[in-house]
């Protein structure tokens, strides 16, 4: 599951691991103070203030990585990296506690086993809980306690201590199958969340585009249209509307089928999209129209880009198994000097002039009569 979720989802996964472990900081510290307090049971108290004192250190390093991590906003390809960082600062915490049995662990002294087991049975439970998000990180995480935990009693060579090595031994396996258990959940949550994302993005994009040009469609245009508008009303910017409609387009499907004017249309519609502004929003409205609204663009600047596309279209010629079409548009320029007026206003008066331009024998630019 890991792998086909790839490395996006790992790095999900290091993000959920991160904001696990960045409840750490509040528990930690006080958790250090407590332990190394108890740990003035068996060693000299510099000792265990030694102790705390780097172990404080270290957990300021491990959040401070974390928190590097969460401000990054890292990529797919670097979640090798930060796995590595984040392994390392942990890694050093987790080597803190468990080094307490090698400098702390009394042979044949009960209650100083049982604090050392103690401290290493809650250090695993809690690693469990936190680490099972990313897999690596769970096993580099329980390297050191869980050899900390069946270790000191295995040297002690009795049969009580060989036991409580059996019994720590099978806490470590079942704890290990629970944070596999809960990786595995959250994988799969993470992969068909993944899938579901990119099934909304394309519903989003298929609701938006036109399907046969991939332009914008009729909906997006005139979302698109009401935002500029505010914003023309609200800067008191001028904002320009081409209408633009395919000349005599029903004998081309006529003379040569449907598909050779699909054809056309697509055609028709690249030249657009390469003469336009890359801020002008292009759309199909539908059929053999299109729109294009141009942002901060006053009339004569509007009447040029019509002209540009105009002439643009008639030097197209599409080449089609069918025959030869060259087709012509006729455009209809309307403008609103403050953004003053309805976005469908403003449509309307753009389709007039564009008829008035089909009237006046087609291929031609028009100019809608300012709003009075
Ligand atoms: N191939 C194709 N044709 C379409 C599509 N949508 C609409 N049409 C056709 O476009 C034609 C539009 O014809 P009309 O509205 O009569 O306009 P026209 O023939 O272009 O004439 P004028 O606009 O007056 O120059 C109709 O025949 C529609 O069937 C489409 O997606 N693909």
């Amino acid at each position: 599951m890991e792998d086909q979720g790839g490395a996006s989802v790992r790095l999900h996964q290091l993000g959920l691991y991160v904001d696990n472990h960045l409840h750490d900081r509040y528990l930690a510290p006080p958790l250090t103070v407590v332990v190394a307090t108890l740990l003035t049971l068996w060693v000299p108290w510099w000792q265990a203030l030694l102790w705390a004192a780097v172990e404080l250190v270290v957990i300021a390093v491990y959040v401070n990585v974390y928190l590097r991590f969460r401000r990054a906003a890292a990529v797919a390809q670097d979640e090798v990296r930060w796995a590595r960082r984040i392994a390392l600062a942990h890694g050093a915490h987790m080597a803190m506690w468990s080094s307490i049995v090698v400098w702390a662990y009394q042979p044949g002294n009960l209650a100083n086993l049982m604090f050392v087991m103690l401290v290493h049975v809650g250090l695993i439970s809690l690693t469990v809980v936190m680490s099972n998000p990313h897999r690596r990180l769970l096993f580099s995480d329980l390297i050191a306690p869980a050899l900390a935990l069946v270790g000191p009693p295995l040297l002690d060579g009795t049969l009580f201590s060989l036991g409580l090595t059996v019994l720590g031994g099978l806490y470590i396996a079942l704890m290990l199958m629970v944070g596999l258990k809960i990786h595995a959940s959250t994988t799969e949550a993470l992969v068909l969340r993944q899938r579901n994302d990119a099934l909304i993005e394309e519903l989003e994009q298929q609701v938006r585009r036109d399907a046969l040009t991939g332009l914008a469609n009729r909906r997006c245009f005139i979302d698109s249209g009401q935002a500029e508008l505010q914003r023309a009303v609200r800067y008191r910017h001028a904002l320009a509307l081409l209408m633009v409609d395919i000349d005599h387009f029903k004998p081309i499907n006529d003379s040569y089928g449907h598909l050779a004017g699909d054809e056309v249309l697509k055609a028709v519609a690249a030249v657009c999209a390469a003469t336009v502004r890359s801020n002008d929003c292009l759309a199909r409205l539908g059929g053999e129209e299109f729109a294009v609204l141009m942002p901060e663009t006053a009339l004569d600047e509007a009447c040029a880009a019509a002209e540009r596309l105009r002439a643009a279209v008639a030097r197209l010629c599409c080449e089609l198994p069918e025959g030869v079409v060259k087709p012509t548009v006729s455009i209809g320029v309307a403008i609103t000097a403050d953004g003053d007026e309805t976005l469908s206003s403003l449509m309307r008066r753009g389709d007039r002039a564009m008829y008035a331009a089909k009237a006046q024998g087609r291929n031609c630019v028009v100019v809608a009569p300012a709003l009075d």
